[in-house]
């Protein structure tokens, strides 16, 4: 039974990026444990303000961010934040050596059904030798030096992959640490499941709609198959889902709000599910390029989101 400490300590990481990893996911801890006492504590509901992107933050959104934000500003290999939940970046110490975009609560609005949530992370190299500036944040997805998500379930499981495959990792509660449970998860090639969220699907493009519609057709259309669908409403256990058993999911443009023409961040869900993917041996890409190639233009930016198995991937894209 391997720990992380004793896992990282053997994947080659540097010892800065370790001690980011750890600081991270320790806190992920503690926000498993906040999340486990919900009501209990009056953590449940809205904050009552709006973040940056309009989108009303739930207090849970708050305090994980804060959570985050405090424990990554002390560690002396930070040099700086974004987070969904920030409207700037923050710096953190000029001699960090490492960039920090996260998520703090993905799928928060899955918090007052007590369902699935979890934070998504993203760890860059910092560039310049200056303070960091939303400029140095601004580099491809495969720039990323680590990436990886806790996913708060029935149990609270992490994973993460430096760039030499992805491994996933459970929350012994007792202990208090992060116990190796899957080593070098791979995607399949094929899927007979696929994830979207179909109440948008007069908003699609056309060719959305056909390759849903024949997704849908199952053995009777042209696929000659049936396709079985889930949405969990959270892009990470949608993604949790995928490395477990396969699967695509889409979070496709649309025309529903012309300042939205995709949901899911490039920054803080995009890229670091892109990594995780690839890594796996699946694909991620928008509606044309590959996710990981994609030269942001600002820290938070939307995109289309279309990743899983390889193969279906590349049919969906090919309509
Ligand atoms: O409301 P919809 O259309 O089901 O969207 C769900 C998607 O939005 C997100 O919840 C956005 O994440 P946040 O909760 O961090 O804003 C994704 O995780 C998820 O895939
Ligand atoms: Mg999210
Ligand atoms: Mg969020």
């Amino acid at each position: 039974m391997q720990s992380l400490s004793q896992f990282l300590a053997s994947d080659a990481s540097s010892a800065s990026l370790q001690e980011v990893l750890l600081v991270t996911t320790q806190t992920c801890i503690d926000i498993s444990s906040a999340l486990k006492k919900g009501s209990l504590a009056g953590i449940l509901g809205m904050a009552g303000n709006e973040n940056v992107q309009g989108e009303e933050q739930k207090k849970l959104d708050v305090i994980s961010n804060n959570m985050l934000k405090s424990a990554l500003l002390a560690s002396p290999a930070v040099r700086a934040i974004a987070s969904e939940e920030e409207d700037d970046i923050v710096p953190a110490n000029t001699d960090g050596e490492y960039l920090i975009a996260f998520d703090p609560l993905d799928g928060s609005s899955n918090i007052d059904i007590n369902s699935m949530v979890g934070t998504i992370f993203s760890i860059y190299h910092q560039v310049g030798s200056e303070p960091a500036t939303e400029a140095d944040f601004l580099q491809p997805g495969k720039n990323q030096v680590a990436a990886g998500y806790v996913l708060y379930g029935p149990s609270t499981m992490l994973v993460f992959t430096t760039g030499n495959g992805v491994n996933m990792f459970t929350l012994d509660v007792e202990q208090g640490e992060f116990i190796l449970t899957r080593e070098n998860v791979k995607v399949d090639n094929e899927t007979q499941e696929f994830a979207i969220n179909m109440s948008n699907q007069r908003f699609w493009s056309e060719a959305m709609q056909n390759y849903v519609n024949d997704l849908v057709a199952g053995k009777d259309g042209p696929r000659a198959k049936n396709f079985n669908m889930r949405w969990v409403a959270a892009m990470v256990g949608d993604v949790h889902r995928i490395l477990c058993r396969g699967g695509i999911f889409i979070y496709p443009w649309d025309k529903k709000d012309p300042n939205k023409p995709g949901k899911l961040r490039l920054m803080y869900e995009a890229n670091p599910m892109g990594m995780l993917l690839e890594q796996a041996g699946g694909k991620a890409f928008t509606h044309t390029d590959r996710i990981l190639d994609i030269q942001p233009e600002g820290i938070h930016q939307r995109v289309a989101v279309v990743l899983g198995a390889a193969n279906e991937v590349d049919k969906c894209l090919s309509y």
